[in-house]
């Protein structure tokens, strides 16, 4: 019998700038966005009946009908399987896990149907059309424009979440600041981590204040990181509360994810390659 896997890898907001809002109160936003090699697993068999199976270290808590973003994804595509969600990435998070769920579970059906994902991706959430691309990109518009940005290097990082799920919604209500600078045209192509690290400290995640004002534990989570030994660079991924640190090589990384795990055993800490 078929059976199709496909990975959905945590998405990381590298930069999130907020440049304006459009009459329907949604944002403009310029974000460069990579992904890591810790995310969720789908796997999909053909069958007369739909079925949803999650299990995984994170499963608990997900919505178990048909409004979970799995099975948003196979009702739109029209495809009966048997879908099996191994959750492992904390939800409402800021690191797109529903949103990249459904883009991996686009891959799949049209994997095993032929039949093409829907045209208008946006409709299932803003974070998917950059999680159906699943590689490093430029995002901009509402999460519509999408440009690819090939030629970025690695990054070892490390991603923390408390455990408190965070709504986007209630972040972008507190957003007091609605029309900031956009990212530089340019962006750091083909440079080495070191270089890109010193550029992603000039730029923001303009949903940062709002983030710890609806939920103050981000805030130190992120100061947490930021003195974790070899930490480059703290910032927040998405609407939060997921923060990660940059660090120079993995064994760094490494040790500064199993120091965390160690003094905040109700975290959820992932030590990670970001792909470029
Ligand atoms: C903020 C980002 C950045 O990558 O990431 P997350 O924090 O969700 O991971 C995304 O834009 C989120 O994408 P997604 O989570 O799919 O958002 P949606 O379900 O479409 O929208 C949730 C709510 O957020 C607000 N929203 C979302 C996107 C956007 N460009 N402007 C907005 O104002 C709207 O109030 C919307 O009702
Ligand atoms: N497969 C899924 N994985 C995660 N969240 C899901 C899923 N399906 C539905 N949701 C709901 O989507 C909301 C946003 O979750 P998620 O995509 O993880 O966060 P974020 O938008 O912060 O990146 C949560 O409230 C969650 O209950």
């Amino acid at each position: 019998m078929t059976v199709v896997k496909e990975f959905a890898p945590a998405k990381v907001n590298l930069t999130l700038h907020v440049t304006g809002q459009r009459p329907d109160g949604y944002h403009l936003l310029d974000s460069l966005v990579m992904f890591a090699d810790v995310g969720d697993r789908i796997t999909v068999r053909p069958s007369d009946t739909p079925i949803m199976i999650i299990k995984g270290p994170m499963a608990d808590g997900l919505p178990r009908d048909r409004t979970n973003m799995v099975a948003r994804a196979a009702d739109a595509m029209a495809v009966s399987a048997n879908i099996q969600l191994e959750k492992n990435l904390p939800h409402a998070a800021g690191i797109g896990g529903g949103s990249s769920d459904a883009a991996a579970t686009f891959r799949a059906l049209s994997e095993i149907s032929g039949k093409p994902v829907p045209d208008d991706l946006l409709a299932f959430g803003a974070d998917v059309p950059v999680c159906m691309n699943g590689r490093a990109a430029r995002m901009r518009g509402i999460g519509d424009e999408i440009n690819p940005v090939p030629d970025l290097p690695a990054l070892h990082a490390v991603l923390v979440n408390p455990k408190l799920p965070v709504l986007t919604v209630e972040v972008f209500k507190r957003l007091r600041n609605h029309n900031n600078a956009p990212m530089p045209d340019d962006l750091p192509r083909g440079a080495s981590s070191r270089e890109l690290i010193s550029w992603l400290s000039e730029m923001r995640n303009d949903l940062q204040e709002a983030a710890i004002e609806a939920e103050p534990i981000i805030e130190h989570v992120f100061n947490t990181l930021a003195v974790t030994p070899g930490c480059l660079i703290t910032r927040m991924s998405g609407s939060g509360g997921t923060c990660f640190g940059i660090y120079g090589d993995a064994e760094t990384a490494a040790s500064a994810a199993g120091r965390l795990r160690q003094d905040y055993p109700g975290w959820w800490v992932a030590a990670t390659r970001l792909n470029g």
